[in-house]
């Protein structure tokens, strides 16, 4: 049996956060990988939607120009879009496979599972670690209904060789609204099934309304609580959708109902604990078994499940294991949401702040401002929360075209624990978002 010092347990973001010091430091590492070197986010995640969504962020700010002297919308041609996203994401997983066996680590294929507390089995091989790292990601959910098999995931919506004419999503989550926007953007009309009457919980909800509103200016049709029964094949070659008085007929349907993780692993056999949320661990990252770590997706923590997040995890375990004593502590952690609109947000949301004396929100609606009538925004807004007491600021919304560039800078604000009047004595380039924050602080 070979033996390592550490064991990482799937080859993306987190995993390989945490090998890539560890091997540095001089440990015997060996990382395993079931599938696509790189894991979800560069292959069938973040960056591959973010390379389609370039497109659609051109076509939209195009259109919005034509007010201001610009001749034409641009179409989008799919096969030449997804053309340009595979030529980047082709080479990602043998890129990657290469960059862990050039450091000295050693690359497995295939699907780790457990023999007991130090050895896991791949195939017929067996590896013992003195520790092990689980940072094997989650799996979209399928719900659980006759015609199951007929639901595409945000992998195969992310590889299609042909945009259909008509696509159903399932849930009203970040997968949902994003790739909605991409598919309509494309010339799809899209339709969102809802089994609530809330897109994007967590998100405030006049962010939300924004964007769904803008979603409906394009077409994207959103129907709210809706329990889908069933998903039959029609003679014509559609997908028939059925709900308690609810019938929809679509080329293709894809589940975005949430992530949750698999079952491969026999965690029982090294007795790690999980819940319906994922593995459960400590202020350390360790599981119920110690030696044995979780990061990323798959860990139940209270943080979102964001590529950053799982980085996070892997540089803190690999610094665990090398000697710090200190227990995680995250940095406030910004989310985006790349629709027609983005909506990105950090810290305290306002929804928390309001009522709450320790706090001061400012709110305001800056579709009018020069920045972005300047690039004739439909809607902008920006809500920053400080606290009363240090003047620092503590959390932000922000709803725009561009919002992503804004909430960074006042997530470094935040972090920094730099207080807002010392923000506005900074000097921004002008005119920009940035240089915006004198009158918005
Ligand atoms: C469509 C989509 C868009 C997203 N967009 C964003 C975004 O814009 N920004 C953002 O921050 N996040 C985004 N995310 C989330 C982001 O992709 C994840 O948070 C991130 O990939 C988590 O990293 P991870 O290492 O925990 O898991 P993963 O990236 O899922 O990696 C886990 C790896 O483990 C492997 N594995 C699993 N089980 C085993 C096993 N038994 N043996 C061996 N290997 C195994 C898997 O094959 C996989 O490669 C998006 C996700 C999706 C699905
Ligand atoms: N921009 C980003 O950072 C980004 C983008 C995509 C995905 N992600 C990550 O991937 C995760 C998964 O995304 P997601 O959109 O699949 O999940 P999500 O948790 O964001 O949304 C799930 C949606 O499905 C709905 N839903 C749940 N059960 C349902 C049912 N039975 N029928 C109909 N609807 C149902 C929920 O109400 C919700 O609207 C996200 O939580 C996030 O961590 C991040």
């Amino acid at each position: 049996m070979q033996q390592y010092d550490v064991i990482v347990i799937g080859g993306g973001p987190g995993g390989l956060a945490a090998a890539y010091p560890l091997a540095s430091a001089g440990k015997k590492v060996l990382v395993v990988e079931r599938d696509l070197w790189g894991g979800t986010c560069p292959n069938y995640g973040c960056d591959p939607k973010k390379m389609l969504y370039s497109a659609v962020q051109a076509k939209t700010y195009a259109a919005r120009m034509t007010k201001a002297g610009l001749n034409g919308i641009p179409d989008i041609n799919w096969p030449k879009l997804m053309a340009f996203k595979r030529a980047y994401t082709r080479t990602v997983p043998s890129g990657t496979r290469s960059g862990v066996t050039g450091a000295g680590m050693v690359a497995v294929d295939g699907e780790a599972r457990f023999i007991d507390e130090h050895t896991i089995a791949v195939g017929e091989d067996l590896y013992e670690g003195q520790d092990i790292i689980i940072a094997t990601g989650v799996q979209p959910v399928l719900p659980d209904i006759k015609g199951r098999e007929l639901i595409a995931t945000s992998r195969d919506f992310l590889d299609m060789d042909h945009l259909p004419q008509h696509i159903a999503f399932i849930g009203a989550g970040y997968v949902s609204m994003e790739l909605a926007n991409i598919a309509a953007a494309a010339g799809a009309e899209v339709d969102v099934i809802m089994h609530g009457d809330r897109a994007l919980r967590g998100f405030p909800a006049a962010a939300v309304d924004a964007l769904q509103k803008a979603m409906q200016n394009e077409h994207i049709h959103f129907h709210e609580n809706i329990e889908l029964k069933r998903v039959d094949e029609t003679p014509q070659g559609t997908l028939r959708l059925q709900a308690d008085g609810f019938t929809l007929d679509v080329q293709r349907v894809f589940a975005a109902m949430g992530r949750r993780p698999d079952e491969q692993l026999h965690l029982n056999r090294a007795h790690v604990k999980t819940t319906a949320r994922g593995i459960v661990v400590n202020e350390f990252l360790e599981t119920t078994t110690p030696h044995i770590y979780a990061i990323g997706d798959v860990a139940a923590t209270s943080q979102p499940k964001l590529t950053p997040v799982a980085g996070f995890d892997g540089r803190y375990v690999a610094e665990h294991l090398l000697g710090s004593a200190a227990p995680i502590a995250y940095p406030a952690i910004p989310t985006t949401v790349y629709g027609s609109l983005e909506i990105s947000k950090v810290g305290v949301s306002p929804e928390t702040a309001a009522g709450d004396d320790r706090y001061v929100v400012n709110s305001e609606d800056v579709t009018h401002w020069y920045t972005y009538n300047r690039t004739q925004e439909t809607f902008a807004s920006v809500t920053v929360v400080e606290e009363k007491a240090t003047n620092l600021i503590v959390g932000a919304t922000v709803v725009s075209s561009s919002a992503e560039s804004l909430v960074n800078l006042l997530t470094m604000a935040i972090n920094t624990k730099t207080p807002a009047d010392q923000v506005q004595r900074m000097v921004f380039a002008y005119p920009s978002e940035a240089s915006d924050m004198d009158y918005l602080l």
